[in-house]
């Protein structure tokens, strides 16, 4: 048996970046940019007006030239007329400044009387007027290799009239989950049946890293259905995440199937609990993490390894790990690194009750793990310990 670091290293090891693909700017949101993008023009591209008003020449009002309204421009125009000595053309937010002019009246500080502009306010020169480039330049770096592309900055990309963008893809995802005694909701349950909630729970938190999934798939506990499928299917995809049958029992075939198929196998069993029995393999380019069936296993070695594997593979942060202080103390058995479901807020970590693997109950509060090292035993009230936010660390109020 290895460590959680020890498995973890290998998990990550086996991680890389797929290959580019282009994408419409508008899908790529939370991608991360896999090219450098340099500005193709100026933004704004022309200098014009930043209010509803009057364009005028500054120097006319310095010499009290009377300004004669001459002509109109609408935003969208992009053919307009030199502005000359003694002249103010009628102008809209949005529209180009003509040649000649310099600055802009705001119109609630101006009136117009018989075709002449009289100023009401006082006036300086550049009023109101978005000039050329002062936004972006044309050749300016606008998108390194390796940023993330939030949805605010796609509309800053949007402006420089970029529509598509190359960016490094997600991972696609597989489920299979064995077991005879599984049965979906909606159904009266037998006794010795129970629901499938692991594939549920997968996809929801797949969902949540916007992480396609190609399949989602329950196989009988027999070897040679899940022979089949696995060798039929795991070409589809870039990790094939099974849940259940990869502990010592007489129907776990998990790991004698993969062996079958002649997989790589990196580890089989990690010090932690919960999720000892965890595998992790590959055949060809697919990464397959057979995680042990105890519902709240699969949660936790979700987070614990699948959610690393697909940062390194999209280049996106996730999760955060911190450290906050235990608010009561709590015991457990060396030689096993335990995660627990705690409720971690203002620096100060609750372990939850029901930590067996099979209870799920405390999820519906929980927003982090509580790490404890393998070797401690007493863990005190007030002692720092590693967490794992597996939410944003957020404030809980209800
Ligand atoms: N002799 C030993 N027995 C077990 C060991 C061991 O070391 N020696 N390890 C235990 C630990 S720890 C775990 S974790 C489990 C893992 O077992 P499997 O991965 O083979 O999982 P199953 O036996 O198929 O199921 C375990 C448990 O989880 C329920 N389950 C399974 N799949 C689902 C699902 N999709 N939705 C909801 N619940 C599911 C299943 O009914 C079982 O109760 O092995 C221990 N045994
Ligand atoms: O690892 Mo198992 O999930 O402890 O029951």
């Amino acid at each position: 048996m290895i460590s959680v670091k020890e498995a973890l290293h290998h998990i990550l090891q086996q991680c890389h970046t797929l290959s580019p693909i282009r994408i419409p700017l508008e899908a790529a949101g939370n991608f991360i940019a896999a090219e450098t993008i340099y500005s193709p023009v100026a933004v704004p591209f022309f200098d014009n007006s930043a209010m509803d008003g009057y364009a005028i020449r500054y120097e006319d009002i310095k010499n009290n030239l009377p300004l004669k309204l001459h002509y109109q421009i609408e935003a969208g125009k992009t053919r307009v007329p030199e502005l000359q000595k003694g002249e103010a053309a009628r102008i809209f937010t949005g529209a180009p400044i003509p040649l000649g002019a310099d600055t802009v009246v705001q119109q609630e500080n101006c009136s117009v009387e018989k075709g002449i502009l009289k100023l009401i306010q006082p006036v300086s020169p550049g009023d109101h007027i978005r000039k050329r480039g002062t936004q972006t330049q044309k050749g300016d770096l606008v998108i390194s290799r390796g940023r993330l592309l939030t949805p605010e900055y796609i509309g800053f990309l949007a402006t420089l009239g970029i529509d598509s963008v190359a960016v490094f893809p997600k991972p696609k995802v597989g489920i299979i989950s064995t077991g005879k005694e599984l049965v979906p909701a909606g159904t009266i349950l037998q006794n010795g049946q129970i629901y499938e909630s692991n594939s549920i729970a997968l996809k929801a938190l797949l969902h949540q890293l916007e992480i396609p999934v190609i399949f989602s798939q329950w196989i009988d506990d027999k070897e040679s259905e899940l022979y089949q499928f696995v060798l039929e299917n795991h070409k589809k995809v870039d990790l094939l995440l099974f849940t259940g049958g990869i502990s010592v029992g007489d129907y776990d075939f998990v790991k004698p199937v993969l062996e079958k198929t002649g997989a790589i196998e990196f580890f089989y069993k990690v010090r932690q609990k919960p999720g000892k029995p965890l595998f992790f393999g590959k055949k060809g380019t697919t990464l397959f993490f057979a995680l042990p069936g105890n519902p709240s296993a699969v949660v936790s070695c979700f987070h614990v390894y699948v959610k690393p594997a697909i940062q390194r593979i999209t280049g996106c942060q996730f999760q955060t790990e911190d450290y906050a202080l235990l608010v009561t103390s709590y015991q457990k058995k060396s030689g096993l690194t335990h995660f627990v479901k705690a409720l971690v807020q203002n620096g100060k970590a609750t372990i939850l009750d029901r930590q067996l693997s099979y209870q799920m109950d405390a999820y519906a509060r929980a927003n982090a793990f509580v790490v404890l090292d393998e070797k401690q035993e007493d863990f005190k009230m007030g002692e720092k310990v590693k967490v794992i936010f597996f939410r944003s660390n957020m404030t809980i109020t209800l």
